[in-house]
């Protein structure tokens, strides 16, 4: 072979070479840096005495909730819990253009849009903070994933007691000991702010990848400025009246609150007015509480409370007033909505869910129908409240979850945009408390053996604050009638539909979700479950 022969084939076999590496250039980086699904971590089931299961986490094992994949038009992907022990079990589906003609169906109109969602979270009280940092460390970050980050339900909401409330172990508030500072010079946040709260705060504002809003609630002012002359039991009302020195330095002590936060890092989102006002009418109400009637609370934010927030710059924090029982919809509104000296200073209306169960929810429509321009928010709820439910902590209760899903769909379709769960985590009694007020958590902490549960209470508001969050709005879907044990919403956000069905029967449900512009969906919804679906237009 000569020499030119030679060197003609080495270069066209080094073409040759080069050709096939470009391909590989070209295909292999794709491969390699394709974002991988993460490993499923499924629930590590434990049964207690009760009808479903906890999941069991350590410092070493936790579960994750499915990625959400991005779907292209006309791509579905459902997540089920159930009472038999699904745990977010994700499942794909793709609209058809036929359907088996189930009877059940649920007709989405995103044409027909209602209230804009702000979201779902928990409580940072003491109780939650002990509970959590009695954990191993590996533990605790576990906790606070499966709550704040993407591999968890996503809590966007935090609530934040303005000092001690029944779930600390001793009753405080931020100036205790100093009778007559009316100028609130002796305000201190305590040990339990620095220890606990504000510490789990940031580590939870670290994790989300969502935007967090905090709101917080005092439950009593110090004994001295009060009637009764302690932070708890009947008569619990401020001392004078509206536009007095003491009221002006209750309202002084929500200003200094906000700024000491905010200088160790928390910038706060919104006030409530009071915990719960009715309470301080009880007159032996066995934990921290203040009384107001609607009249007072209205002069107290007309007279003091929104002009001092005002003057010391906060008018970014906005104000909720109710943060109580239903029950007090829509009277209540209207004594302090009515009057535009106090309107012009709120934005918002809180609501409890403790009554619920023997409260029309129709009285969330007509406060909204009455009050348009202001927003109504779930601010507190949990279960074992009632003092008949003994023991407080029912380990893997479906029941108590499906009443907080069943709850959650209720308020969401009668206006509310969003849900607050009370404490982020109890002990296995349902404490820390100092009045001995137990009450059940969708995580309860087994300090002993170094690991948490994760409750139905869990999934359930997971189903919720995963898949909805801040901007979502609720859209019409028509079904059947919500009176039986099939519950259900419908929700937009951008190009992505939501739709949540909880059912509460024993029976198999075969069912069909109709999506104009898709097509058709035949659903089969299990007993005792619930389901999110979710697809992309
Ligand atoms: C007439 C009916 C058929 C039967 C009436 C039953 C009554 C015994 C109950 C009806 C209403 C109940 C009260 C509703 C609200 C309450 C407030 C609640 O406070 C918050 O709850 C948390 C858990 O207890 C607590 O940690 C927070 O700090 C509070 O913000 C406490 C329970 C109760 C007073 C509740 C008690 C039972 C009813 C009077």
């Amino acid at each position: 072979m000569s020499y030119k022969v030679a060197s003609a084939l080495l270069i066209a076999s080094l073409l040759v070479v080069g050709a096939i590496c470009a391909l590989l250039v070209v295909f292999l980086p794709d491969q390699q840096t394709e974002e991988k699904e993460p490993e499923p971590r499924n629930c590590s089931p434990k049964y207690f005495s009760y009808s479903s299961n906890v999941c069991v986490c350590n410092s070493t094992y936790c579960d994750v909730v499915p990625t959400i994949p991005t779907l292209n038009s006309g791509e579905a992907v459902s997540y089920t819990s159930s009472k038999a022990g699904k745990r977010f079990e994700k499942m794909e589906h793709s609209f058809q253009s036929e359907s088996n003609t189930s009877p059940v169906s649920f007709s989405i109109n995103s044409s027909t849009r209602y209230q804009t969602l702000k979201g779902f979270g928990g409580a940072f009280t003491d109780a939650a903070g002990i509970n959590i940092f009695s954990l191993p460390t590996d533990a605790q970050e576990h906790l606070m994933r499966s709550y704040f980050s993407s591999d968890g339900i996503e809590y966007n909401v935090g609530r934040i007691p303005m000092g001690g409330c029944d779930f600390s172990t001793r009753p405080y508030t931020y100036n205790d000991d100093s009778p007559g500072d009316f100028e609130m010079k002796n305000f201190s946040l305590t040990l339990e702010d620095f220890v606990y709260k504000i510490p789990l705060i940031h580590r939870a504002v670290a994790m989300n990848a969502r935007k967090m809003s905090f709101f917080a609630s005092p439950w009593s002012a110090p004994s001295w400025m009060k009637k009764n002359n302690a932070l708890w039991g009947g008569n619990g009302f401020l001392k004078g009246v509206a536009g007095d020195e003491n009221h002006k330095a209750w309202a002084l002590y929500f200003s200094r609150f906000i700024e000491e936060y905010e200088r160790n890092g928390v910038q706060l989102w919104a006030v409530t007015a009071q915990n719960e006002p009715i309470d301080g009418f009880a007159k032996n109400f066995s934990f921290n509480c203040m009384g107001f009637t609607p009249e007072q609370q209205r002069d107290f934010i007309k007279m003091d409370l929104g002009p001092g927030l005002h003057s010391r710059g906060h008018d970014d924090v906005i104000l909720m007033i109710g943060d109580d029982q239903r029950l007090v919809l829509p009277s209540w509104p209207q004594v302090v909505l009515s009057d535009p000296d106090a309107a012009k200073y709120i934005s918002g209306i809180g609501v409890h869910w403790y009554m619920d169960w023997i409260t029309d929810p129709n009285r969330l429509t007509k406060t909204h129908e009455n009050f348009t321009d202001y927003f109504i928010f779930g601010t507190e709820a949990c279960a074992s409240a009632m003092p008949w439910v003994d023991p407080k902590v029912r380990l893997g209760h479906w029941e108590s979850g499906q009443r907080y899903s069943e709850d959650i769909l209720e308020d969401l379709n009668h206006w509310v945009t969003g849900w607050t769960d009370w404490n982020l985590a109890l002990d296995m009694g349902g404490g820390p408390n100092w009045a001995n007020n137990f009450v059940d958590s969708p995580i309860i902490v087994n300090k002993e053996k170094g690991e948490f549960y994760k409750q139905p209470m869990f999934y359930h508001m997971g189903h919720f604050s995963k898949f909805l969050g801040e901007g979502s709005i609720r859209i019409e879907v028509v079904g059947p009638p919500q009176d039986g044990d099939l519950k259900y919403a419908a929700f937009m956000d951008g190009n992505s539909i939501i739709f949540v069905v909880l059912n509460k029967s024993d029976s198999i449900i075969e069912a069909k979700i109709t999506d104009k512009t898709l097509g058709f969906l035949d659903i089969t919804i299990g007993r005792y479950s619930i389901q999110t679906y979710t697809w992309s237009r």
